[in-house]
C-alpha cells in the first residue's frame, strides 16, 4: 500500500525521502542546533546513548512518532558511542543557511561513519589502526585490500583462502565489504567474527575497479604501483574506493599511494601462532601480550608501525641485519637516544593528523601541532644529520621539515587557537587587513559602549546609568526609576521592569549593528582564510607522510633499543644457515609477570636440520613445557623483526615459516576446537612445511583416546623426521612418555624433559631442559596438587602402577582395568549405604577409561572432589 505522505509536515516527507537513500544506516537528522533521530532509530539511539526517548505527533502507523536527539556540539562524543555499538550512522547536515532561506532547508548526508570507515579521535584506538578491508572471491584466487582512512595506508594483496585469512587474521579489519552472493561461502572461510557489509556484484569487476583507482590516484596505469598485475586484488581495491565513495568520503588525497602485500618479504605466521603465541591480542583478557610488553614507543604511529612488525617479521637478513645495527648503535651512544626521544615525543600522531587535512577535517589546534611536530622534525634532522651513521644519514636527507608551510602556519594561526574553527581568534593579527578593521569594531566597539555609559551619565546626571545587551532589544540603556524624570526626550523607551526601565538610542542601534555585523564577517574571514591554508597543507600531504614513517621506523628503533637496556636483552646474530641456538633463553612475557622475587629459569635450545631436527618434550602440568615452546618461537620472532631478544645470546638461522598447534583440549574453554579440527589443522601444517620452518606441538592429539593420540603423534613426528626434502625444526611437548621410544629408531629426534625434583612426597618444579624422556606420566601428581583427598590418591597410584606391570606383561588395558575393577577392597572403600559414595561409585562405575583423556580424567577427578565436598 502506498504511504499517505499528505499528512507529513514538509519536514518529515525530506527526512523520509533521505532515510531512504541510505538503508541500514541510523539517520542523524541535522534540525535547529540539534540532531533528532526518529522511529527506529529513534529507539535504537536512546538504548546505545541513555538518553530520553520522547513520543510525538503520528507515525506512520498511527501511534506516535518515537523522538531522541542531542545537542550538535555533542555529536563526536555520541557518534563513537554508536559506531563502537556497531551502528553504521548517516549524519545529515543542513547544507544551507537557515536564516538565508524561507522555505525548508537544504540538507544531506555529508557523511556515513560505520566502523571500519571512521577517522575520529574518539573512535578509533591510538595505538592500532582501523582497516577497512575488501574481499574479492575470483576464480582463480581471492583478492584483498586494506585501507585505513585514518592513516592513508591503502594495501592490497591476492592469494588462496588460507593466505588471506592469515591476513585478515592479522590485520584484523573493523569492517569487511564482499560480493552480496557471496556470503555462505566468506562465513566458511574466514569464520563470523567480522563485522560485514555486503555490496552488489556489479562494483567487482575489474574494469570499474581499474578505472576508480587510476582516476584517484591520476595515473594512467597502476604499474608504478607494482600492483598492475594482481587482478583480483585491484579488483577488492577498487571496491574500497567505491565503498569510500558511497559512505561520503571523496577527500580523499592523503590515500596518496597503493601498495602490494609482498608474501615473500616476512615470516609466514599462521593463524594459530599469532592467536596461540597472544603477539598482538588474546582471547584471555587477562592476559598480556607481546605487543604490550615491547611497546616502549613514544608516538602512536611509532606503536601502529610495531603492531605490523610483531606480526610480519622479516625474513631477509640485510633489512634485519640493517634494524639490529640501528638498535645497537643507539644502545651504545645514550645520549643521542636521549635527544632524539625528547624530540620524538613532541611530534605526536602526524599520520592521522595529516589525513585529517586530506579528509578536510582538521582543527586549528591540530594545524598548530602540525606546525609543533615539524619544528621536531628539524630538530631530529639535525641530530641525525650529525651521526655520523649511514641509516641516520639517509634518514635525515629523507625528513622533510616542510619551512614553507610551516612558516605559514606559524605566521596565519594565532598562538594558541581553539579546537574549533567555528569558536573564532583562529588567524593572527596582520594577516588580513579588513579582519583586522572588524576586529577592531567588534572589539573596540565594546569599549565604545563603556564610553557612551560614562558620557550620558554625566550629561543626565544619572550615576547609576547601565549599558547592556540581551537578545530581545540587543543593546539598551538601563535607569532605575528614582532618575527615570532625568531621561531626555529622544530616548526610547523599551522595557518597564520593577525597579527600573530600558531604552534605547539611536546611536547605540547604529553601534550595535555595526559590531553584530563585524562578528559575523569575522567568522566569515576566518573561515575563508582557514580553508585556503587547510588547502595550502594539503599539497604536503605526501613528504609529511613520508616524515611520519620515517618518525615511526626511528621510534620503533628507539623503543627496541630501550627494551635491550630496560629488560637485558642481547643481539641475536641471525645467520643463513640452518642452526637455531638459544643459550638461557627467557620467555619475554612471562618473566614480567612472575610473582616478586621469583625469578625466570632461563633454558637452552638447540634445533638444527642434522644432528637435532625434533625435541620431545616430555614433563608433568605446570612443569613449563609451553613456556619453552613459545618463548623459542617469540625469540626468533623478535630477531628477525630486529629487535634483540631475552636471552644470554642466540643464533638464529633465518626461519621462513612458524606453525603452531595446540592440543584440542587447550582450547576447551572456547569450544571450538575438536579433534577433527585440529588434526585438519595439523594436516595444513604438513603440507607446508619448508627447510626453514619452526613448529611448535604442544600436546597434540590429546583431543582422543589415549592409544590415538599417541599414535597420530607418532605419526606425525615420524612424517616432520622421514620428509624428503624439507626438514623442519619442530618442538614437540607432550604427555604421553610413550614418545620417547621414536628417539631409538629416528636419528634427529631428540628426546628432554622439564625437570622436576620430588621432595617427601611433593613435586616441585626446577623448569630446566634437560635431555633424557620421562618414565611415567604425571597427571596424579597434579590431582594431589589440586588438593585430592589422599587416600583416592594413594588408590589411583595404585591403579598406574597395576595397569603399567599389567602392560610389560603383555596384557591389554581392557583386561586389566577388569581386574582392577574386580579386586575387593575397590567397594571397602566406600561404606555402601552412604548416598556420596553410592553417587562416587556410580561416577567411577560409568566411566570408559579407554577413550578417556589424561584432561578428561582430571575433569572426573574434581567432579569426585566436589560430591565429597559438598
Ligand atoms: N622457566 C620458567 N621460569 C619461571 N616460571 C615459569 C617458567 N616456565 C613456566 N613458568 C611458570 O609456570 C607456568 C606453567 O608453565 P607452562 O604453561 O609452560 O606449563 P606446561 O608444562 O606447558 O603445562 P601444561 O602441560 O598444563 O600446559 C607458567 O604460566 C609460568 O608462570
Amino acid at each position: 500500500m502506498a504511504k499517505d505522505t499528505t499528512k507529513e509536515t514538509p519536514l518529515m516527507q525530506q527526512y523520509n525521502a533521505i532515510k531512504a537513500k541510505y538503508p541500514g544506516a541510523l539517520l542523524l537528522f541535522r534540525v535547529g542546533d540539534f540532531y533528532e533521530t526518529f522511529g527506529e532509530d529513534a529507539i535504537k539511539t536512546s538504548q546505545i546513548l541513555g538518553i530520553v526517548l520522547t513520543r510525538r505527533g503520528t507515525g506512520p502507523n498511527g501511534g506516535a512518532l518515537e523522538l531522541a536527539g542531542f545537542p550538535h556540539h555533542s555529536l563526536d562524543n555520541y557518534l563513537s558511542k554508536l559506531v563502537r555499538a556497531g551502528q553504521r550512522v548517516a549524519i545529515c547536515d543542513q547544507l544551507e543557511d537557515p536564516k538565508a532561506t524561507k522555505t525548508i532547508v537544504k540538507r544531506g548526508v555529508t557523511e556515513l561513519v560505520t566502523p571500519g570507515v571512521a577517522y575520529s579521535d574518539n573512535i578509533l584506538n591510538q595505538k592500532s589502526n582501523n582497516y577497512l578491508a575488501a574481499v574479492y572471491f575470483d576464480k582463480g584466487a581471492i583478492g584483498v585490500a586494506f585501507a585505513d582512512i585514518s592513516t592513508g595506508e591503502f594495501l592490497v594483496a591476492q592469494g588462496d583462502a588460507e593466505y588471506i585469512d592469515k591476513l585478515l587474521q592479522g590485520f584484523k579489519p573493523t569492517e569487511v565489504v564482499f560480493q552480496k552472493t557471496r556470503r555462505k561461502e566468506f562465513i566458511e572461510v574466514f569464520g563470523d567474527k567480522f563485522y560485514t557489509y555486503h555490496l552488489d556484484d556489479w562494483a567487482f569487476t575489474n574494469d570499474y575497479a581499474t578505472e576508480i583507482l587510476t582516476k584517484h590516484f591520476e595515473v594512467t596505469s597502476l604499474k608504478g604501483f607494482g600492483v598492475d598485475k594482481l587482478q583480483s586484488g585491484i579488483v577488492a581495491a577498487g571496491v574500497v574506493l567505491h565503498y569510500l565513495n558511497e559512505t561520503e568520503h571523496r577527500n580523499l588525497k592523503h590515500i596518496s599511494a597503493i601498495s602490494r602485500l609482498e608474501q615473500d618479504k616476512y615470516v609466514w605466521l599462521d593463524r594459530f601462532t599469532i592467536r596461540n603465541l597472544e603477539l598482538v591480542s588474546s582471547a584471555n583478557e587477562n592476559a598480556v601480550t607481546l605487543f604490550e610488553i615491547l611497546d616502549q614507543t613514544s608516538t602512536p604511529m611509532g606503536a601502529r608501525l610495531l603492531h605490523k612488525w610483531i606480526i610480519m617479521p622479516l625474513k631477509e637478513l640485510k633489512p634485519i641485519e640493517e634494524r639490529l645495527g640501528m638498535v645497537a648503535f643507539l644502545i651504545k651512544d645514550e645520549s643521542l637516544l636521549e635527544e632524539f626521544l625528547s624530540h620524538i615525543k613532541q611530534i605526536g600522531d602526524l599520520e592521522r593528523l595529516i589525513s585529517k587535512v586530506g579528509l578536510q577535517k582538521v582543527g586549528p589546534r591540530e594545524l598548530c601541532q602540525l606546525k609543533k611536530a615539524l619544528y621536531h622534525i628539524e630538530a631530529v634532522k639535525k641530530i641525525a644529520e650529525a651521526a655520523n651513521n649511514p641509516f641516520l644519514s639517509v634518514l635525515a636527507d629523507q625528513l622533510n621539515p616542510c619551512l614553507t608551510i610551516r612558516e605559514k602556519l606559524e605566521r596565519e594561526l594565532q598562538q594558541d587557537p581553539p579546537a574549533l574553527l567555528i569558536k573564532g581568534n583562529v588567524i593572527a593579527d596582520g594577516i588580513d587587513e579588513e579582519l583586522d578593521r572588524l576586529r577592531k569594531i567588534a572589539f573596540g566597539g565594546k569599549d565604545y559602549l563603556v564610553e557612551i555609559q560614562k558620557r550620558e551619565a554625566a550629561i543626565t546626571g544619572i550615576p547609576s546609568l547601565k549599558v547592556a545587551f540581551n537578545n530581545i532589544f540587543g543593546y539598551y540603556l538601563e535607569v532605575t526609576h528614582t532618575h527615570k524624570d532625568k531621561v531626555p526626550a529622544d530616548w526610547i523607551r523599551k522595557q518597564t521592569l520593577v525597579s527600573a526601565e530600558r531604552y534605547i538610542t539611536p546611536e547605540l542601534k547604529e553601534y550595535e549593528e555595526q559590531i553584530l555585523g563585524a562578528e559575523e564577517k569575522i567568522q566569515h574571514i576566518e573561515v575563508r582564510i582557514y580553508n585556503e591554508l587547510m588547502y595550502q597543507v594539503s599539497a604536503y600531504i605526501k613528504q609529511i607522510q613520508l616524515n611520519a614513517f620515517l618518525i615511526a621506523q626511528l621510534d620503533v628503533l628507539l623503543c627496541f633499543a630501550q627494551l635491550a637496556i630496560k629488560n637485558h636483552y642481547v643481539r641475536p646474530q641471525v645467520t643463513k644457515d640452518k642452526t637455531l641456538d638459544i643459550k638461557g633463553g627467557r620467555h619475554p612475557v612471562i618473566e614480567k609477570r612472575l610473582p616478586i622475587g621469583e625469578e625466570y629459569i632461563t633454558n637452552d635450545v638447540f634445533l638444527d636440520n642434522d644432528t637435532q631436527q625434533i625435541i620431545i618434550i616430555t614433563g608433568p602440568n605446570m612443569s613449563g613445557k609451553s613456556a619453552i615452546l613459545r618463548q623459542t618461537a617469540l625469540i626468533v620472532l623478535m630477531a628477525q623483526m630486529g629487535c634483540f631478544v631475552p636471552a644470554k645470546a642466540a643464533s638464529i638461522g633465518l626461519i621462513d615459516k612458524i606453525f603452531t598447534r595446540v592440543g584440542a583440549s587447550d582450547n576447551l574453554s572456547s569450544g571450538e576446537s575438536t579433534f577433527m579440527v585440529e588434526m585438519n589443522e595439523t594436516a595444513s601444517i604438513l603440507n607446508n612445511i619448508s627447510d626453514r620452518s619452526l613448529i611448535l606441538l604442544d600436546e597434540i592429539g590429546r583431543g582422543t583416546s589415549t592409544y590415538d593420540g599417541i599414535s597420530i603423534a607418532w605419526a606425525i613426528a615420524e612424517f616432520l623426521h622421514q620428509h624428503p626434502t624439507a626438514k623442519p625444526k619442530t618442538l614437540f611437548a607432550t604427555h604421553y612418555h610413550e614418545l620417547n621410544e621414536l628417539a631409538n629408531t629416528m636419528s634427529r629426534i631428540r628426546n628432554f624433559n622439564v625437570s622436576i625434583k620430588e621432595v617427601s612426597n611433593k613435586v616441585i618444579f626446577l623448569r630446566k631442559l634437560i635431555p633424557g624422556g620421562s618414565e611415567h606420566s604425571f597427571g596424579i601428581h597434579v590431582a594431589k596438587m589440586a588438593g585430592m583427598p589422599p587416600k583416592l590418591i594413594n588408590r589411583a597410584n595404585e591403579i598406574l602402577k597395576k595397569l603399567e606391570i599389567d602392560r610389560t606383561e603383555g596384557q591389554s588395558i581392557k583386561d586389566s582395568i577388569k581386574k582392577v575393577q574386580n579386586q575387593a577392597y575397590q567397594l571397602q572403600m566406600f561404606a555402601i549405604d552412604d548416598p556420596v559414595l553410592i553417587k562416587i561409585r556410580d561416577t567411577l562405575n560409568n566411566l570408559d577409561v579407554n577413550i578417556l583423556t589424561p584432561v578428561e580424567a582430571l575433569l572426573k577427578l574434581d567432579e569426585i572432589q566436589r560430591i565429597i565436598k559438598q
